[in-house]
């Protein structure tokens, strides 16, 4: 990483994921100068959380410890601190939350907030600021009642898209604070605002409470895209007619500007670790639509995020809401979209096959990427071989919604014939790579059909995340989009969202005026060479083809498995 430029301006962005708390730290030119993390697992091990989360079979509810996320946040700065960070020189901050996720604050919270000891840590003057001390987590499926019932408000499915970008999913925010309402009336009632991640941390930094930021609220089944404004019916469907208001007040008002200079940073920070006293806070998002800020992306170019969860993304200025997937505002630019697809068996599922793999839990993918490598395309050997298609949901899966289970078809492609069917472990990797790109290839062409072309093929595939470095997995991942341009890793990849949060810093801070948008400082000062690379050619004659073959027998699949027709390995 660069050292050079050692006057500049710096601008720092966090990412409050789900195993980490990562931040980066970037120069005015874009150059990333120091990075540093927190593992929620090892290095915070009194939580006993695992893999960033407590998990609750009976319920179905996984959730994780705020004063955990607290004590994360100056074990992140004393870590910049021992490394020599210079934070005198930080001019602006930002970030990016896991999404869905709420923080809820006790009456007494904005008192403390404001008046913080710098000689003590955050997580001892902490006491009594969170009426609940749990934030549900984005894997959390303990709400199907409180999902069925927002639908049932709003008029079904469809209309919940409309208005939310989304129908209703376990995860989102409306659904889990009716839940605690329901379940918890006494913390509901003790709590004062109600925060997403995002703004959790952005309160934090700000020694206030943060407005939410534009485009994580439409993570919630809450806020109407159209009008940008809380939705009177979702309100109510969450807080009932006569506690609307009150819930309304609770949320607060959302920031409309991703850009907005909310404040400048506690004297909390200030004191303890020397940052200037005008250090600029600025809305920090979510951690999907961070992403889609850590580079310039063009029409049809798709982000795969390989964190924990596996999301597909994209910028778009077509809204077109669909129960199948998610649309958000964008995060800087009024009349863009991202568009989202959210897999909750991503790397936790990739990772069960590793491990069986590998016969032990250690985080060694050498024999998945083989065991990958020695398979051929759909695990068929010849022409006269059916495809084998495979599905592994260790847990429930949001898109489609369906149980778990580990699912396996062979599929004969002239006869259109799908037969369930078994396999030796070592074509697990390759079915389960293919499995997942071929949901996304499925589910993101009603999207990159809106283009010029009427092929739906993305332009460029840019991965992102922990697993954004396998070869492997990106090569599947190329083969079966058929990315026209070829598949790229950022240099930063594993800290995407981070990057993003730290550019959007440095936009709110260093933009000419409102006028100018995100895209043209960025695409300004960024130069492509250093900061992307690229892995593969992506489209490959003939084999995008042969994927595209078996993309009805895939749909057949899913529907068998959603409709209960289908029995798993392990359901
Ligand atoms: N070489 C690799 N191959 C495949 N997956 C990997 C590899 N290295 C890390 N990962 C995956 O990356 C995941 C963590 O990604 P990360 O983006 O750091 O997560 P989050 O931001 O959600 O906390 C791990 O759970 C692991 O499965
Ligand atoms: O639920 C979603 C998006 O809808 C997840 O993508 C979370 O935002 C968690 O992100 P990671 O920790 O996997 O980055």
């Amino acid at each position: 990483m660069s050292t050079s430029d050692s006057t500049s301006d710096l601008y720092l962005g966090f990412d409050l994921s789900t195993q980490q708390l990562k931040a980066i730290v970037i120069t005015s030119t874009l150059t990333p100068i120091a990075q540093e993390a927190v593992n929620f697992d090892t290095d915070l091990p009194h939580y006993a959380v695992s893999k960033g989360v407590h998990v609750n079979d009976a319920d179905h509810s996984v959730y994780a410890p705020v004063a955990m996320w607290v004590e994360a946040v100056d074990l992140l700065l004393s870590r910049f601190k021992s490394s020599g960070l210079d934070f005198s020189r930080i001019k602006g901050i930002s970030g990016a939350g896991q999404q869905h996720g709420s923080v809820y604050w006790s009456k007494d919270a904005s008192k403390t907030l404001a008046s913080l000891d710098p000689k003590k840590t955050l997580l001892e003057q902490f006491e009594g600021v969170f009426s609940h001390k749990w934030s549900p987590n984005w894997q959390d499926h303990s709400t199907e009642a409180e999902c069925d019932h927002f639908e049932e408000k709003i008029g079904g499915p469809v209309k919940l898209a409309e208005i939310s970008g989304s129908d209703a999913h376990h995860r989102f925010t409306g659904p889990q604070i009716l839940k605690l309402r329901k379940q918890h009336p006494e913390i509901y009632d003790a709590t004062d605002r109600i925060s997403l991640v995002s703004s959790f941390l952005a309160s934090v930094f700000l020694g206030k409470i943060a407005p939410i930021d534009i485009s994580d609220v439409c993570g919630m089944n809450l806020w109407d895209i159209s009008k940008a404004d809380w939705s009177d019916v979702l309100l109510e469907a969450t807080a009932g007619a006569e506690g609307k208001e009150e819930l309304r007040r609770k949320l607060g008002r959302v920031e409309p500007d991703g850009g907005a200079n909310l404040g400048a940073i506690s004297s909390y920070f200030v004191s303890r670790y020397g940052f200037p006293s005008d250090t600029v806070i600025t809305p920090f998002t979510g951690d999907n639509p961070a992403t889609i800020l850590a580079l310039p992306l063009r029409p049809l170019d798709v982000i795969i995020s390989l964190g924990t969860s596996t999301t597909v993304l994209m910028s778009t200025p077509h809204y077109i809401p669909s129960p199948d997937y998610h649309m958000f505002a964008h995060p800087t630019t009024s009349g863009l979209y991202m568009f989202m697809l959210c897999y909750k068996n991503g790397a936790l599922a990739r990772e069960m096959v590793r491990n069986a793999l590998n016969g032990d839990s250690s985080a060694d993918w050498a024999k998945f990427d083989k065991a990958i490598t020695s398979t051929p395309p759909l695990c068929r050997k010849s022409e006269s071989d059916p495809t084998k298609l495979g599905i592994y949901f260790p847990l429930p899966e949001i898109v489609p919604n369906a149980p778990k289970g580990t699912y396996k078809f062979s599929y004969d492609t002239a006869s259109k014939t799908l037969t369930p069917t078994t396999w030796p472990l070592e074509q697990d990797a390759r079915a389960i790579v293919e499995g997942q790109a071929l949901s996304m290839r499925l589910r993101s062409a009603p999207l990159l059909q809106q283009g010029p072309s009427t092929i739906a093929q993305p332009h460029r595939v840019y991965l992102v995340g922990g697993g954004s470095k396998n070869t492997a997995i990106s090569q599947v991942l190329g083969d079966v989009l058929g990315a026209a341009d070829g598949v790229y890793e950022l240099d930063v990849g594993g800290n995407a969202c981070a990057l993003g949060g730290a550019y959007k810093a440095l936009w709110a801070v260093e933009r000419e005026s409102k006028e100018q948008s995100f895209d043209d400082l960025i695409s300004k000062r960024w130069e492509e060479e250093g900061r992307v690379k690229k892995r593969g050619e992506g489209y490959v004659e003939g084999l995008w083809e042969q994927y595209g073959g078996v993309i009805g027998g895939f749909e057949e699949a899913e529907r068998r498995i959603c409709k209960g027709e289908a029995k798993g390995e392990s359901s």
